[in-house]
């Protein structure tokens, strides 16, 4: 009892504070800091309540951030910052931004007592904030606001939060990445990425790198069963999609990403793994597309100058040219009895079929995830059972860990695609005409259901292979030709005996389509596609018969690959959407 000003037992500390010129009465219990205030006729009225793992800093006087601003005070206040939430905009995520109230207490020993308890109280209570980060900041993803992004609105909440940053501003590709794969990370309980999906990706192949590496596991055995990495990652969007800062918060702002990085917020994440023969090619969280989104990929990065903007005028460019693709689709469906794409539910913050799913994914573990490194090998490849067939000619073919919602795209590729369960949505769009698959682009962009149209098909699977289609070959690759067709046609009679790598990469001869911006195409023979990955010609000059992937903003340089889902490999400081529909 310090006078008759404060009371602090074990369980509550209490006394009277002032808001302005209004009494209230605060008191800290072990799980919120509240503050009601007190009329004049000593009635209790209004109550504010805030987390104790809500609550960002407590600094001595009068303080603002954003601007830093010290106010006039006095030696008997305090300031208490935490997270607000915010009306929402027209997402369903919720917007947080930095809360401030100063009070003024009754004495100097009675605002010291406060700061103290308030201090001790969040570090007992939020054992997961990270103490240091290791940021990385793209200079030129996006609107090339990185850095801007990340000294004015980040920057002084980390160092409110009493976080201790090592800022490194990129100057090449894949510097993040090495960094990640090859430096002294000691102390860093996280690592930072401020730009768009594209250099997440870089943060997350270094992070499963390094994690493997140090495990000894090896990354190109698409059955082996990867060792779930402890770093987390999280990410200031600052990028041109910004689909997994979107999908995994519910809102593309760096303020409300920066606050759930201080709080330690946890969200495991579903990764695919890539491979092509028996190589890994690369990790994706968002879309794995080909056909359609390859495309647009292939055509913006001609148009990179126009930042964000580029997918829009290229996604225009390559409606235009109205392709189909033909193509060999096998998956390994998942247990339709625990959830589906087309159920109609969301995947939340708290979401019970990612919690449940966890037991399934790591049946024998506790909750320390040294003990996943000991039998790796006794759990299940992750590729066997049946394999389903699909062949035909495809407008897209996308793969999605989660529902990849974006801003152009608020519900995303497939609306009810979990972040952590362990499974990927297969999206099949085939052969159809403009006007039907101008339908379905514009569903993305509404509520209504994009898999309610009869060219549109959608699995929930654990692993996915792609073959090209035999056939129409360039006259000098007839040898070759013969060896696809008749690893091809093995595939079609007994796909579980063929090694993905047996259908060697083929080059195609184009056939004649009609493209909607005018002419009708010239039959053009293809260049080798090795090449024509790289160097993809504007939209009529591109042979149509063989499109690319495109791996969260990243072009594959193969076409024939095989996908296998790895559940909750990677942890983002991140919660899931909070929902602000109340729905
Ligand atoms: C008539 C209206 C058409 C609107 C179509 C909307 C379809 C949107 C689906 C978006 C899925 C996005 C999946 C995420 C992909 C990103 O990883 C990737 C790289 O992002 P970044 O590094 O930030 O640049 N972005 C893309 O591939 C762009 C796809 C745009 C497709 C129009
Ligand atoms: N300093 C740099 N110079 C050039 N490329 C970089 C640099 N730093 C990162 N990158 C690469 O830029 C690509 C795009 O970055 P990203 O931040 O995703 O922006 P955007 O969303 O606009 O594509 C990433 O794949 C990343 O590897
Ligand atoms: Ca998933």
């Amino acid at each position: 009892m310090i006078g008759k000003e404060m009371e602090i037992d074990s369980v509550r500390v209490e006394s009277s504070l002032w808001v302005g010129n209004k009494r209230f009465k605060a008191s800290l219990s072990e799980w919120y800091f509240s503050w009601t205030e007190i009329d004049k006729r000593n009635r209790e009225k209004k109550t504010v309540s805030v987390p104790v793992s809500e609550v960002i800093g407590v600094k001595e006087g009068r303080e603002e951030i954003q601007p830093r601003k010290k106010l006039e005070d006095s030696d008997l206040d305090f300031t208490l910052f935490y997270v607000k939430r915010n009306r929402r905009g027209n997402t369903r995520g919720t917007l947080w931004s930095l809360g401030r109230t100063q009070f003024c207490c009754p004495s100097r020993d009675v605002r010291d007592q406060w700061i103290t308890q308030l201090r001790t109280a969040l570090k007992t209570h939020s054992p997961s904030r990270p103490h240091r980060l290791l940021v990385f900041i793209n200079p030129f993803g996006g609107k090339k606001r990185g850095k801007q992004i990340y000294h004015s609105l980040v920057s002084p909440l980390f160092e409110l939060a009493g976080i201790s940053c090592h800022v490194v501003v990129t100057e090449r590709a894949n510097q993040a990445r090495d960094y990640i794969l090859k430096k002294d990370l000691t102390g860093f309980e996280g690592v930072i990425c401020v730009g768009g999906d594209g250099m997440f990706s870089e943060l997350m192949h270094g992070v499963i790198g390094r994690t493997q590496q140090e495990a000894g596991v090896s990354e190109h055995n698409p059955t082996v069963m990867l060792q779930p990495c402890d770093l987390h990652i999280g990410i200031i969007p600052a990028g041109s999609t910004d689909c997994v800062c979107f999908a995994t918060v519910g809102v593309n702002d760096p303020v409300t990403s920066a606050l759930h990085i201080i709080i330690g917020d946890s969200q495991p994440l579903d990764v695919c793994s890539v491979h092509h023969k028996s190589t890994l090619v690369k990790y994706s969280v968002s879309m794995v597309g080909y056909g359609f989104y390859g495309d647009v990929l292939a055509e913006s990065e001609r148009h990179r100058w126009m930042g964000p903007l580029r997918y829009d005028y290229s996604g225009c460019m390559v409606f235009l040219c109205n392709r189909n693709y033909p193509g060999l689709v096998q998956y390994l469906p998942a247990d339709s009895h625990v959830s589906s794409p087309r159920d109609n539910t969301r995947c939340l913050a708290g979401c019970r079929v990612c919690s449940e799913s966890k037991e399934r994914l790591f049946p024998h573990s506790d909750s320390s995830s040294s003990l996943y490194s000991t039998n790796l090998s006794q759990y299940s490849s992750g590729l066997e059972g049946e394999w389903v067939t699909i062949e035909g000619k495809f407008k897209c073919v996308s793969l999605t860990c989660m529902s990849s919602s974006c801003p152009r795209s608020p519900t995303g590729l497939s609306p009810s695609a979990h972040l952590a369960d362990g499974t990927v949505d297969l999206i099949l769009v085939r052969e159809t005409n403009p006007l039907g698959f101008l339908t379905y682009l514009h569903r993305h962009t509404t509520t209504q259901d994009q898999f309610d149209l009869p060219f549109v098909e959608v699995h929930r699977v654990r692993a996915v292979r792609f073959f090209l289609q035999p056939g129409e070959e360039e006259e000098e690759e007839y040898e070759e030709e013969t060896e696809i067709e008749s690893s091809f046609e093995r595939v079609l009679e007994d796909p579980d005996k063929l090694h993905t790598g047996d259908i060697a990469n083929s080059q195609s001869k184009s056939t004649s389509q009609q493209c909607l911006a005018g002419q009708e195409r010239e039959t053009v023979k293809s260049p080798r596609r090795k090449k024509r990955n790289f160097v993809c010609g504007p939209c009529c000059t591109k042979p149509p018969s063989v499109s690319v992937w495109n791996c969260d903003g990243e072009i594959l340089p193969h076409t024939e690959i095989l996908c296998r889902v790895h559940g909750q490999l990677v942890r983002l400081f991140a919660r899931g959407i909070e929902d602000s529909t109340g729905a």
